[in-house]
């Protein structure tokens, strides 16, 4: 076990770990911190909710120069509620230390970051479309960047960003350490990524599986026209404290949204095409548990750390085999157990075994939970609640009915009542769903197979801009 008293960490910044509550390094950490803090490049690889971003977070705030009037370093994440929390992390390690790191991404007013960025911050945490835009406003330089990560590097390097990234890269000066982390990194991304560093240190923690030992994984063999009674099934069985559910369209996170609350879960969807702040609504409500289940798109896939996230189900088997492992790791962090879950129809088992390769797991098959078992589920839901409610208190104001109720009735009976008014009747209000098609596994396995862009403004390039910027 490594502490970070064991590290060559500065005071202030060893202070704000201990603020944060973090003692002990984990592995990557213990690993990756000593190699960056010698300026040496690195490709780093963990698993999920293993504390990458501390990894990353800690050496870059070591390197800063607190009186130096520019931006030293630069964080380029793929998603914007990444590049908020990642900012935020960063804040929280810099705390003593006095780094400020500014996130800057899209569809946020562009004329608040425009004055946040003529402050200097001493680092920027963007997405890529809304960097090159401040790029290509000149209301952004980088030519004092020293310390350049990328976070979910491959997913920044897979075909939808790999052109913006490459833009942004060349705006930095050619002297700069550069960090890659993600918990995949297939192999013909990083042999793209040796192209552009500096014979970069491999921190790979040998953990026998991609995925977290932690996470209960497992299948069901569904109809797509099941999918949704099923899901009802198992959320009213193992009532999640926080649960993610994942849907391949936006159309499909809408309908699936629309469809949970209308049969009275406390459920939101996000993805792409919501205004950001929708999105940040959303994300508050689930972080918060004013709601408890959020539906996304893979929007959501990658890095989000949300505390009591305890299920996550693929609605939706992933396209991408990695972003499976990145879903389920959305559960199963810092230690904390979770279950994944995932709804396989027949014509897709092939789409599974790809994922199996992958994670070099085998997913145990369970089969669907019958009427009966949910209602045992609810039932032992419902007494949970009453005995935590009894034992939390705060009922004061309820005693005297109670004694009223006594001189009615006997209390087994008025228990039992108590029990059957929580326990929830299975709802069958009935909802519309368009059905999915299956996925088709492709024969060969494309590694640029990122179809789609992620949803934001673009701005044309130029054709000699497009030129310049191919690797
Ligand atoms: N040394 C530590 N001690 C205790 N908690 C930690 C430590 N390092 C990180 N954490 C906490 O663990 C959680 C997961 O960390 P983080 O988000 O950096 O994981 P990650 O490896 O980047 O995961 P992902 O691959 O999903 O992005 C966070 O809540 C973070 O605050
Ligand atoms: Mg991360």
């Amino acid at each position: 076990m490594v502490h970070f008293q064991d590290l060559n960490i500065s005071e202030p910044v060893k202070q704000a770990l201990a603020k944060m509550g973090f003692e002990e390094a984990t592995p990557i950490q213990a690993e990756a911190i000593p190699l960056a803090l010698e300026g040496q490049d690195l490709i780093g690889q963990a698993q999920t909710g293993t504390g990458k971003t501390a990894a990353f977070g800690i050496p870059m705030i070591e390197s800063i120069q607190v009186h130096a009037n520019h931006t030293q370093g630069l964080v380029v994440t793929p998603t914007r509620e990444l590049a908020i929390q990642v900012a935020e992390e960063l804040n929280r390690i810099g705390e003593f230390k006095k780094v400020r790191a500014l996130p800057v991404y899209g569809g946020q007013d562009i004329n608040r970051q425009i004055k946040a960025l003529k402050q200097f911050p001493h680092i920027i945490v963007g997405t890529p479309g809304r960097l090159l835009d401040h790029l290509r406003r000149k209301t952004l330089r980088l030519n004092h960047i020293a310390h350049v990560i990328l976070d979910e590097a491959d997913e920044m390097l897979n075909m939808g960003f790999i052109d913006d990234i490459t833009a942004i890269l060349e705006q930095c000066p050619q002297e700069k350490q550069t960090l890659l982390f993600s918990a995949t990194m297939p192999e013909p991304i990083k042999t793209l990524a040796l192209r552009f560093m500096r014979q970069p240190a491999e921190v790979k923690i040998r953990a026998k599986e991609v995925t977290v030992p932690l996470i209960d994984q497992y299948y069901l063999e569904v109809q797509e026209k099941q999918k949704f009674d099923v899901l009802c099934r198992l959320l009213d069985l193992e009532s999640p404290e926080l649960a993610i559910v994942f849907g391949r369209t936006k159309r499909r996170v809408d309908e699936l949204s629309e469809a949970l609350k209308r049969r009275g879960y406390l459920a939101e969807g996000i993805h792409g095409d919501l205004s950001q702040n929708r999105r940040d609504q959303v994300i508050n409500q689930f972080r918060s548990g004013t709601i408890d289940i959020l539906v996304a798109t893979d929007v959501a896939a990658r890095g989000l750390d949300i505390q009591g996230v305890t299920h996550v189900y693929n609605f939706d088997i992933p396209q991408d085999p990695e972003n499976y492992v990145h879903r389920i790791g959305r559960t199963g962090r810092a230690g904390q157990a979770g279950q994944a879950v995932t709804f396989v129809v027949p014509r897709e088992i092939d789409h599974l075994k790809t994922i199996e390769r992958l994670t070099k797991r085998k997913l145990e098959k369970r089969r669907i939970p019958t009427i009966n078992e949910v209602l045992k589920g609810r039932q032992q839901t419902a007494m949970e609640t009453l005995l935590r409610v009894a034992e939390e208190g705060d009922i004061q104001a309820f005693q005297r009915m109670a004694q009223e109720l006594l001189e009615e009735q006997d209390s087994v009976t008025l228990v039992a009542a108590a029990l059957k008014l929580l326990t929830k009747e299975p709802d069958q209000t009935p909802v519309r769903l368009t059905a999915e098609e299956p996925l088709q596994v492709k024969k060969k396995k494309q590694v640029h197979g990122r179809k789609k862009r992620p949803n934001r403004p673009r701005y044309p390039k130029t054709d000699k801009m497009r030129h310049k910027h191919r690797p």
